[in-house]
């Protein structure tokens, strides 16, 4: 399946070189060039996981569109939520009446922002508790092993194709799962981020060190609660039985030791996915009349911390 994955930061490295692994044929595409892509084209991409030694994986990173070859079955969608509209501008005129657009990013509205570009029976929705981050440019983490759900934005559309990459996605290391109820995916891994994006950025812990104090983890109940109402509310399926507790599990033990992307962002002083993340639950909230201070309090502690990275104190 001849691949093109977009943007060339953690998650789309960590998709890339597992992929490339498994024999794929994949090109990743990022909007620029930078340290990390340059160094992946000059050297190749180095990969960790589970503390083993990094293996090096060969795989093109291409910056300018013209340079894109075409006739990708599947475009995979990695940067953040907010870049979504402008990196679609670039590869639209590469794309067939066939291929496939998958996004895999968190928070709300990205299929929806995929949608206006691509006719809705070419889109595919998911949720992935993989996790990854940059340790330095060309070297790459893997930081969760937690599945990969995949399903097509029309219900009962594209079966064989969803097959075919969950299939790809699983013999590639990445466990995948096809769903029919693409919202339940969408929700129950925004309810991942609810808990632990915002959390950790303001905090600067892990997942697991965030809810592993009373504290940290009497606030992540709180928001997975508020969050819960507005799903309900929505008559959404979540994909947890008892979402607190297993919620809180998850991040003890699948995903504690990863510096979420949205700490990672504030590390390094960029914007993050507050707005569609923390900040959804507040909108949607309004809209069914439920009360949302805990994801409305960690929605504003971030953008403080989004907009004042100049003065941020460092040190006494
Ligand atoms: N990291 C993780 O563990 C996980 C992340 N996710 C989700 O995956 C998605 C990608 O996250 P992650 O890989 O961590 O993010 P990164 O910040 O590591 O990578 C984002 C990529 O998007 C590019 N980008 C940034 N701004 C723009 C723009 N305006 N136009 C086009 N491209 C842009 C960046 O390029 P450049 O750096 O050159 O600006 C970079 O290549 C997000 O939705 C995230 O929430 C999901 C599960 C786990
Ligand atoms: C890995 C995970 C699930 C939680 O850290 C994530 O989605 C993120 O960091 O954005």
């Amino acid at each position: 399946m001849k691949t093109l994955i977009l943007g060339a930061g953690a998650m789309a490295s960590l998709f890339g070189a597992k992929l490339t692994q498994a024999g794929s044929d994949v090109t990743l595409f990022n909007h620029r060039a930078n340290e990390h892509t340059r160094m992946i084209n000059e050297k190749g991409m180095q990969l960790i996981e589970r503390e083993q030694q990094p293996v090096t994986v060969k795989l093109p990173v291409i910056t300018d569109p013209a340079e894109l070859a075409g006739g990708y079955d599947l475009v995979i969608c990695l940067v953040k939520s907010f870049a979504t509209e402008s990196v679609l501008r670039k590869i639209i005129p590469i794309l067939t009446p066939t291929t496939i657009v998958l996004t895999l990013q968190n928070g709300i509205g990205n299929a929806e922002v995929l949608e206006t570009f691509v006719p809705k029976e070419l889109v595919l929705v998911g949720g992935t508790v993989s996790g990854a981050g940059i340790i330095e440019p060309g070297l790459i983490a893997r930081r969760g092993w937690g599945k990969t759900f995949i399903g097509s934005a029309i219900a009962g559309t594209n079966e064989q194709k969803l097959q075919a990459i969950a299939s790809l996605f699983t013999r590639s290391g990445l466990a995948c799962e096809v769903v029919s109820d693409v919202m339940a995916v969408i929700w129950s891994k925004l309810l991942v981020n609810v808990t632990y994006n915002g959390l950790t950025a303001v905090t600067r812990l892990t997942n697991g060190d965030a809810v592993r104090t009373s504290h940290g983890q009497a606030i992540a109940r709180q928001l997975i609660e508020e969050a819960v109402q507005v799903a309900n509310a929505q008559g959404i399926q979540l994909l947890y039985e008892n979402p607190v507790e297993e919620l809180i599990r998850l991040g003890i033990e699948e995903i504690a030791a990863n510096k979420s992307s949205m700490l990672t962002d504030v590390l390094f002083h960029r914007r993050t996915e507050i707005e569609s993340i923390n900040g959804a639950i507040v909108q949607l909230g309004k809209r069914f009349s439920i009360a949302t201070p805990y994801n409305e309090m960690m929605t504003q502690l971030v953008k403080v911390i989004e907009e004042s990275y100049p003065q941020s104190v460092t040190h006494i």
